[in-house]
């Protein structure tokens, strides 16, 4: 693929940004794609909304996997650009548009000159949520194609064009979702005495989880809780029956999650009692840590040197991949693809430059041939 046509793919796919486990289009889009470069040693699988495509090597000795994750988050697009998401409330905001045409980019320059081992490119569905990566491991799609080594791209927007980030060892944290359900009473709101505020109670609540990390936590045992979404009530003169807030937990040792959610559960219990209501807390889904093999970061950082290519030590980073779930069971490594966008991951206006679309392609095919 040409510059231009990495170009068009990932503004096509930018358009059709789809929630986890409902990337119908982008399924079908990718199905599309890599019918026209299929050749003879191709073979497509598909697993629930993702897509799995394995090209034969030369002389295997092992399977290596490329894995690239598909889905878009509940984001209101704010760049401005000619091909914002025409799925309005969709985004792709953490940048699976670059790493799904990263990876086809590559796929088609191993179509054509296909390395020693076979390949497989995992186009896996739903890492922002609910998580793909635990059910497709129990799959049996998985179980054939099951690679020896694995590796995968997150694009980083404080990083240059030209420039990629990974370390040995542990690059993202063990993430859980964390949703709370409060129930009071209703009424009047010129009447409180008579009502149990649910969204008095909720603010509370939400501030004074910001204490678990700085009070009940070990200051060397990093940790983060950030609610994302607080709702409740129907109108400004009414109090609020019920209230919910929407977050997650970030720790960089696995065990400090499972301290944090007995403390939230009995901050729970204190606040039942204090505000007279119900509280429930649905953990939703949790990620393992990602930890890169030490020895393939090692081989990945002359690879990419010999391309030209700057390679920047990472440091550990709070955020969540159930990429780490795959690097549980087989060693591999994820890193950064610098994309120098002024507004971050996450950002209803981030705006990777399409340049690093290219050195993407040479840096994940030159891993491919070297790994
Ligand atoms: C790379 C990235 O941004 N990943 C997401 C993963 C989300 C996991 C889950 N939905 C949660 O929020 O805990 C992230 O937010 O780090």
């Amino acid at each position: 693929m040409d510059y231009t046509t990495l170009q068009e793919t990932r503004r096509t796919l930018h358009q059709i940004p789809e929630l986890g486990f409902q990337e119908i289009k982008t399924q079908a889009y990718l199905l599309q794609k890599v019918e026209r470069m299929k050749k003879r040693h191709v073979e497509v699988k598909q697993w629930r909304t993702g897509i799995l495509v394995k090209v034969s090597g030369k002389n295997p000795i092992r399977t290596i996997g490329f894995r690239a994750d598909i889905d878009g988050l509940p984001i209101h697009e704010a760049t401005g650009l000619e091909f914002e998401s025409m799925h309005k409330g969709n985004m792709h905001a953490c940048g699976h548009d670059f790493h799904m045409t990263i990876a086809l980019g590559v796929l088609e320059r191993l179509i054509n000159q296909p390395i020693d081992d076979d390949v497989v490119f995992i186009f896996q569905p739903a890492e922002e949520g609910p998580g793909g990566a635990l059910p497709f491991l129990q799959s049996s799609e998985w179980k054939q194609w099951n690679p020896d080594v694995i590796f995968a791209l997150h694009i980083a927007p404080e990083l240059p064009v030209g420039t990629v980030s990974s370390r040995a060892g542990l690059l993202f944290a063990n993430t859980s979702e964390l949703f709370v359900h409060f129930k009071g009473k209703g009424g009047h709101a010129a009447y409180p005495h008579l009502t149990k505020d649910m969204v008095v109670t909720a603010s509370s609540f939400v501030t004074q989880l910001q204490q678990i990390v700085s009070r009940k936590m070990d200051p060397l045992q990093s940790a983060v809780i950030s609610i994302g979404k607080i709702s409740g009530g129907f109108v400004q003169n009414v109090i609020a029956e019920e209230a919910r807030i929407e977050g997650t937990i970030r720790t960089l040792k696995a065990p400090v999650i499972d301290d944090i959610k007995q403390n939230i559960e009995q901050m729970a219990k204190g606040f039942e009692i204090s505000a007279d209501c119900s509280i429930s807390i649905d953990y939703g889904s949790n990620y393992y840590q990602v930890f890169n093999d030490a020895n393939l970061v090692k081989r990945f950082k002359s690879t990419v040197e010999a391309i030209g290519v700057q390679y920047q030590e990472a440091g550990p980073a709070m955020t969540g991949e159930d990429f780490g779930y795959m690097l549980k069971e087989i060693p591999g490594f994820m890193f950064w693809l610098g994309v120098d966008s002024g507004y971050g991951l996450h950002h209803a206006k981030l705006n990777p430059k399409e340049e690093a679309l290219q050195v993407g392609v040479d840096v994940v095919e030159s891993t491919l041939r070297r790994l």
